[in-house]
């Protein structure tokens, strides 16, 4: 098996019955996320293995610095300090949500499709309303509440200390960061475990399969913020949005189809703008935008889920045909132009 400077391609066999070292604990000293040394244990050579837990975070933070440049770096360290200052002040209301449980999380029939595994199981509770847009019951009304009653305790905390809080992206000044208040590794096996089932086999050409980190934030609409979002694509392969509440009229969400880089800013055929009210779905790279709420307050949840390997491979590709749908179509259109040519000449030189 191939191994270089004490890292192995693929597991060994004796990583199948070794503990992964718990390295969260270590967050605030960690140059990176814990998740990538836990991930990256798994490769160690044996004798790196048994080595003491120093020793290995020493050894990987080497390999990792390599690969990572210096601007990320400080970003990674500004984010963590700004992380842990609020973790280290702010009181939690609901410490349930902090950890994973699935019976606490999701309906039923969500945990029996995805411990069962199988697109047939998936089958059974998702529709899709929109190509690239699926549509399942998922949580149980009763997290949603205590998300919600979350976030208001997170904001009333926000004010009271006149905190100044990153807001979740550029285009939505009403929400908030859950990863940033304690919430991120929560998140993080959300996707891992009920997110990704479903997004590797239903979106595996924009990355659904290799999905390795994520956003997860609620944006807020109501006539004192924000009513409307504006035509965009996530930054994301894959997006969860799911209503949390609470009452509220208008809210409907817009798609206009995937579309690479090239063509995000392309003019829309009427065709292919479709509206909808729903509450939960997951929808791949597809332009979407909201419309304006009209009464009351929506409170959404996103995860907006990414992955590496998709974005690197995407640098080196020029043709996204396979999976944009108006590279699709300029691709027919210049099949039809070359196809007319062809039979131009060849009457013409009858
Ligand atoms: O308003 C919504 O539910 C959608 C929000 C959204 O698309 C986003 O934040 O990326
Ligand atoms: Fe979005």
């Amino acid at each position: 098996m191939s191994s270089l400077k004490g890292l192995q391609l693929i597991p060994s066999v004796e990583v199948e019955h070794h503990k992964v070292e718990n390295y969260e604990e270590l967050e605030s000293k960690l140059e990176f996320s814990p998740l990538l040394y836990s991930s990256l244990e798994r490769h160690l050579s044996s004798n790196l293995l048994n080595s003491s837990r120093d020793n290995k975070v020493q050894f990987m933070s080497d390999i990792l610095l390599g690969y990572s440049p210096l601007s990320e770096r400080i970003r990674t360290q500004k984010q963590n300090e700004y992380r842990q200052r609020i973790i280290s002040n702010y009181q939690p209301l609901h410490s349930m949500l902090y950890t994973m449980k699935a019976t606490n999380f999701f309906v039923p029939s969500f945990i029996k499709a995805i411990s069962e595994n199988s697109v047939e199981s998936f089958r059974k509770i998702i529709c899709e309303p929109y190509p690239g847009v699926l549509s399942f019951e998922m949580l149980q009304p009763r997290f949603c509440e205590m998300l919600l009653e979350e976030v208001e305790n997170f904001e009333k905390w926000v004010r009271e200390t006149k905190f100044r809080i990153m807001r979740p992206n550029a285009m939505s000044k009403f929400g908030a960061v859950l990863d940033d208040f304690g919430l991120q590794n929560m998140l993080q096996k959300f996707m891992e475990d009920f997110i990704l089932p479903i997004s590797r086999v239903a979106f595996t050409e924009v990355g659904g399969s290799t999905l390795d980190s994520h956003h997860g934030f609620v944006v807020e609409y109501g006539m004192d913020k924000g009513v409307d979002l504006g035509l965009h694509v996530d930054d994301a392969e894959v997006t969860l949005n799911v209503c949390l509440g609470k009452h509220f009229t208008g809210g409907d969400l817009f798609f206009q189809g995937v579309r690479c880089e090239k063509h995000m800013n392309t003019e829309t055929r009427p065709e292919v703008k479709v509206f909808f009210t729903f509450f939960n779905s997951l929808s791949n790279y597809s332009t979407h935008g909201a419309r304006a709420t009209t009464s009351g307050r929506r409170t959404n949840l996103l995860i907006w889920c990414r992955s590496s390997v998709f974005r690197e491979m995407r640098k080196y590709q020029t043709d996204f045909s396979s999976w944009c749908a108006e590279c699709k179509r300029d691709e027919e259109e210049r099949m039809l132009q070359k196809l007319a040519t062809l039979k131009i000449s060849a009457v013409s030189s009858l």
